[in-house]
């Protein structure tokens, strides 16, 4: 029997088992959290079960490394780093020091996901560090790897990992909108907490969640009307699920929109429904896909580690390493001489990653043989300032006052 279902289990401990499950996949198999919650999170049924185990898991990788220091701290016996003990007390931990869930539940929960020695372990550790009054610090300390690669911005992206991120939406003109902070034009900036739906304006499709970074990149094309009153073509790489589509669209361009995922370009499909937006869809791999004729602007968001959107997915910091910041570096680098030739002479490109990584960002800008043109400190939201080659890196301690921004790099270039 699935052990979700087991009737007799203790609330809540379906949930943990969940948890546990999402943690291991991450962990041990290297899966996103959210490709994770596909398979992990199946046998709940309650929507409210889901979160916990999302909110659960997504809190112990945030703080691992602390919550891994407090534990090897309460105990005399070396845990391995895989052992089902070590992962059950970061669950623990998390749901006592993150979520605010009393001790006593967090024991009777918690205590279920093992048996015999390991239980009696985990339960002298948890107590342990109870009464001591354990606590974490003010900011996550990052794993040794991801600190030396992100240099002398990593105690201050770790300070922006501590807060959950605002909600940010993108606006049509004119558009129903809730109450939030503009922190650029056709943007709203609330606090996290509500669900998406009961927000005004989401029947009426005037706005849809983007994080505020991730909009500069089709702001920096600006208007897609041309003087002559006729809407100039733009194509969008890995345009998938829409949101710099949507925003193109909404600005006057012809949108050509190609990604690779089916899955990824249904939803697309509902996107631009909600929001009456239109835009071509194409189904296909940009390494083989070619244009019937070129474009008067081509914007490449193209994947990429993520890393830059660690404050909603810390898996990020577990998950990625050399090998594949590697791997990603190489097909931009092939993506962008693509997406290079599909402009007119003329044209501009523009290169987004939502990765923290150089050899995503600067490196591939560095290589890249198109006209530079470089990002002026008007076209961005106030607080942020382009790098002295004209490209924009911004990271989750940027505009920190406001509550802060997704990793992102974005360059632009001219034929
Ligand atoms: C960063 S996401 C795009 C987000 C999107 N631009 C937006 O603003 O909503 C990267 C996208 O690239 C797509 N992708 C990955 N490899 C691709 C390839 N070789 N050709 C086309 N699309 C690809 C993925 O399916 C994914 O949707």
């Amino acid at each position: 029997m699935n052990p979700d279902q087991n009737q007799e289990e203790i609330a809540g401990v379906p949930a943990r088992r969940a948890a546990l499950r999402l943690m291991d996949a991450v962990l041990r198999r290297g899966e996103t959290l959210e490709n994770a919650g596909v398979s992990a999170l199946s046998g709940l049924r309650h929507p409210a079960d889901k979160a916990l185990a999302r909110a659960l898991a997504g809190e112990a990788l945030r703080w691992m490394v602390d919550l891994d220091a407090m534990i090897d701290s309460a105990t005399r016996q070396i845990l391995p780093d895989d052992a089902k003990p070590r992962a059950v007390l970061r669950l623990m931990l998390a749901g006592w020091l993150r979520l605010e869930t009393p001790p006593h539940a967090v024991i009777s929960t918690g205590l279920e996901l093992l048996q015999g020695g390991p239980r009696r372990l985990a339960h002298g550790v948890f107590s342990a560090l109870v009464r001591g009054g354990a606590s974490l610090p003010d900011a996550p300390t990052l794993p040794e790897a991801v600190a030396q690669r992100w240099g002398e911005r990593a105690r201050a992206i770790a300070a922006g990992l501590a807060v959950p991120p605002p909600l940010d939406l993108s606006l049509k003109a004119g558009a129903v909108a809730p109450e939030g902070t503009a922190l650029a034009p056709l943007h709203l900036r609330l606090a996290r907490g509500e669900a998406v739906e009961g927000l005004a304006g989401f029947e009426e499709g005037g706005w849809w969640v983007q994080d505020l970074a991730a909009s500069i990149p089709a702001r920096l094309l600006g208007e897609g009307v041309g003087a002559d009153g006729v809407a100039r073509r733009v194509l969008d790489v890995c345009a998938a699920p829409g949101g710099k589509t949507m925003q193109l669209a909404a600005a006057g361009w012809q949108v050509t929109a190609l990604d690779s995922s089916p899955r990824r370009l249904e939803r697309m499909g509902a996107n631009l429904a909600r929001t009456g937006l239109s835009a071509e869809l194409v189904s296909g791999d940009a390494r083989e896909w070619s244009p019937n004729s070129l474009f008067d602007a081509v914007l490449l968001d193209a994947p990429c580690t993520a890393t830059g959107t660690c404050r909603r997915h810390p898996d990020v910091l577990h998950r990625i390493g050399s090998r594949q910041i590697g791997e990603m570096a190489s097909l931009q680098a092939e993506l962008i001489e693509r997406a290079a030739a599909w402009l007119k002479p003329g044209g501009v490109l523009v290169y987004a990653v939502c990765s923290l990584e150089r050899e995503e960002g600067e490196d591939q800008a560095a290589q890249v043989a198109l006209t530079p043109d470089p990002i002026r400190a008007e076209e961005l939201p106030q607080g942020l300032t382009p790098t002295p080659e004209g490209w924009l890196r911004s990271d989750p301690a940027n505009l920190a006052e406001h509550g802060g921004l997704d990793g992102f790099f974005v360059a632009r270039w001219k034929k």
